[in-house]
């Protein structure tokens, strides 16, 4: 008897179980058939062990999946087959796969933590993203436990030229920082989640005020090259499309299903901002404004950045707002920094192009201020745990 290949359905019918699975399809594959008997073989590799159980009902037209059984071990390196078992009407599936380390869960984040708090005696309050050529800011600290990303485990890897991939744990001006000297972004192919587990790392780390940087292009036509812009709020792209990195079954141990974002930058850092930007003489080069964040890593159409600046964005990046919107999730404070490396070309009649090496070059420039600027804030910054 003929059998039907269904892989679209395949995929609701795992969506139905792990809503929380998005990139399901870079990491097993499965058939699903439908008529008498069918026999379906998959494999997936991952860092963690997770086994479920789910008993499923197929009819032509309708699957139902119950998960019945669901168990997560992180740290485990271990891979198994999955054997599924379909009649016409009723079935019941083991899956052995390694499904839910990709939400970069509690246990996994915990773990992480665990294992660089037994590695240093740092305990930071303040945690610190360089951007695209910022990451001079580690440098800044003092007595540095440094781990590369490579050694930390669960850690993504850093994959963009300017962004060294090292955890630096240090001393600040008498305060203890984490620093992550190089992020992760969207367009290296990284799921969401695990752009901004560092942030959910952080908090289980103790941070309690993240400082966010990063390099952006100037929609605002007053801007100019050079010039360091307090981020006061975001658009958010890609989360209009459903891209945001708290979708997906919520952990109250991080924070509420529906956090508000309305106070996502903290205002009184941004007062503190402005004047430590005042008294070192920053007037003349500080801004205030909305960053807006596409995925990249393709830079914008004329098009694009006109429209962004007509919603009423100030400058243009691929990062940032990912981070922020996780580090509000858990109940840190924000503050966060563009550089403006570039001017968003806006006009048919311009020559210029956004390209990667102006972007590291104009860090290079201004950093030194960018430093200071970040340096003489934290140590004004107040926070309830003062033990550290
Ligand atoms: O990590 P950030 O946001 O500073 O990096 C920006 C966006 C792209 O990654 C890159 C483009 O030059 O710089
Ligand atoms: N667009 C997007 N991201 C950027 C830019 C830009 O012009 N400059 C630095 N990062």
């Amino acid at each position: 008897m003929a059998q039907m290949v269904m892989p679209i359905s395949l995929f609701s019918y795992y969506e139905a179980v792990f809503p929380h699975i998005s990139h399901l399809s870079s990491l097993c594959q499965l058939h699903v058939y439908f008529f008498p008997v069918s026999l379906s073989l998959s494999l997936s590799l991952s860092l963690s062990l997770s086994l479920s159980l789910s008993l499923s009902l197929s009819l032509p037209c309708l699957s139902l999946s119950l998960p019945c059984l669901s168990l997560s071990l992180p740290c485990l390196s271990l891979s198994l087959p999955c054997l599924s078992l379909s009649l016409p009407c009723l079935s019941l599936s083991l899956h052995c796969l390694s499904l839910l380390s990709l939400r970069c869960s509690f246990e996994e984040c915990s773990a992480t933590a665990e294992w660089l708090l037994s590695r240093t005696e740092i305990r930071p309050l303040v945690g610190i993203v360089c951007g695209s050529g910022l990451g001079g800011l580690a440098e800044m600290l003092k007595d540095q436990m440094a781990f590369k990303y490579s050694d930390i485990p669960n850690f993504p890897q850093s994959t963009v030229h300017g962004h060294a991939g090292r955890l630096v744990f240090g001393m600040l001006k008498g305060k203890a920082c984490v620093c992550m000297q190089g992020r992760f972004h969207l367009y290296e192919g990284y799921p969401i989640h695990k752009v901004t587990m560092p942030m959910r790392i952080f908090k289980l780390l103790g941070v309690e005020t993240v400082i966010l940087t990063n390099a952006a292009g100037g929609l605002n036509q007053d801007y100019k090259v050079g010039d360091i812009m307090i981020i006061k709020d975001h658009i958010n792209m890609p989360g209009f499309a459903g891209n945001n990195p708290l979708a997906g079954p919520n952990d109250e141990r991080f924070g509420v299903r529906f956090p508000s974002m309305s106070d996502a930058y903290d205002r009184e850092l941004l007062q503190l901002a402005q004047g430590v930007g005042a008294e070192l003489g920053f007037g003349d080069f500080l801004r205030e404004g909305v960053y807006c964040v596409l995925g990249g890593p393709s830079f914008e159409t004329i098009a694009e950045c006109r429209m962004m600046n007509r919603l009423g964005a100030d400058a243009v990046g691929m990062s940032t707002v990912h981070e922020v919107i996780v580090a509000r999730h858990c109940g840190m404070r924000v503050f966060a920094l563009s550089l403006i490396t570039n001017q968003a070309v806006m006009d048919y009649d311009s020559q210029e192009k956004a390209n990667h090496e102006e972007v590291l070059e104009t860090g290079q420039l201004r950093a030194k201020q960018l430093e200071r600027l970040v340096s003489n804030m934290v140590t004004h910054i107040e926070h309830n745990n003062n033990d550290a």
